[in-house]
């Protein structure tokens, strides 16, 4: 993949330049970025209104969501046509032709090529039965998909109302676009998007900061079609039950799937009169949790007992 382009100048090249540059976030559909540069970088304009136009343009998020706009704002016809342009999801993803190197690199990094041959049986009879049905393919933003999420998807897609399913279709279209901008953007010069990656924990038994509990951060990556999990950071909670600041933030705040490891047992077990033996009922919690937006602030927390527990995003 080539190196991204930060915000600030990417905004300032020309319309082919740009169209090279992102014009292919939208599965063969050039003519929403099109339609977004002609509206608001284009030459023909004022420069003073290029100018006000640029300066909102603040982060990677807000110029998603102009180029958005421009396609929620286009007629069903063109919606329809966007959703036939995306490729069916391949279960033999190297055999497959006419299709895009951005669509290629997600269908890989999702869990598809490992179906065993019953799940291929449902697969592709579900698939043709949405196809039959709906006159577009499906379409799920597969990266980083598990084979079970992508299963299930389907099975209760192909359920669902016309009207439902093209509103559906076209909110996974907005997150394949949104993570294909990501890989071409970067943050302004000298900036980051922003966002970074907090935790919290609380200990609902005793009504108290779970301090002193450790916590490990894992990233799970794909590696040739094999998931793995990698360790990225260990820590302890600090008397407030808290990281001493954000596990992730700046350039190692990364679009991906990751996962917590709360040590429970041994934090439980300190605790005189505890009932924790030494084989605990929870001992280690595992929260895999994604994070897909680099402008943003995620809170993962965890309230934790004993016997049981719970998370929210938080912010
Ligand atoms: N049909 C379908 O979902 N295609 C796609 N999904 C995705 O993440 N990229 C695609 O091209």
């Amino acid at each position: 993949m080539s190196a991204k382009i930060p915000l600030n100048r990417l905004l300032d090249l020309s319309q082919p330049e740009f169209l090279a540059a992102i014009g292919g976030i939208y599965e063969k559909s050039q003519w929403i970025v099109e339609s977004f540069y002609n509206f608001t970088l284009s030459p023909s304009l004022d420069a003073a209104v290029i100018q006000d136009n640029k300066e909102k343009i603040t982060n990677v998020r807000v110029l998603f969501n102009e180029i958005e706009l421009l396609l929620r704002n286009s007629s069903k016809d063109r919606q329809l046509q966007l959703l036939k342009s995306h490729p069916d999801l391949c279960l033999k993803i190297e055999a497959a032709t006419e299709i895009t190197e951005e669509s290629k690199h997600e269908q890989k990094s999702s869990g598809l090529s490992t179906l065993t041959a019953e799940e291929r049986e449902t697969f592709t009879s579900l698939n043709n039965e949405y196809k039959a049905k709906f006159p577009f393919p499906f379409i799920l933003a597969v990266r980083n998909a598990s084979k079970q999420t992508v299963l299930s998807a389907l099975r209760g897609r192909v359920h669902s109302t016309l009207e439902q399913e093209m509103d559906c279709a076209l909110f996974q279209v907005n997150k394949i676009a949104w993570m294909r901008l990501l890989d071409e953007v970067d943050a302004p010069e000298g900036k980051t998007h922003g966002g970074f990656l907090t935790c919290h924990v609380l200990d609902t038994a005793n009504g108290i900061p779970a301090s002193g509990m450790v916590i490990e951060l894992y990233v799970h990556e794909n590696m040739d079609g094999v998931q793995q999990s990698r360790l990225l950071k260990s820590f302890v909670t600090n008397s407030d039950g808290r990281l001493d600041g954000p596990a992730l933030k700046g350039e190692e705040f990364k679009v991906g799937m990751y996962e917590w490891r709360f040590y429970l047992g041994d934090y439980f077990a300190q605790f005189s009169g505890s009932r924790i033996s030494g084989t605990p009922f929870l001992d280690v919690v595992p929260l895999k949790f994604g994070l897909d937006d680099p402008t943003e602030h995620y809170h993962v927390p965890l309230l934790a007992s004993p016997w049981s527990y719970s998370t929210y995003r938080g912010s």
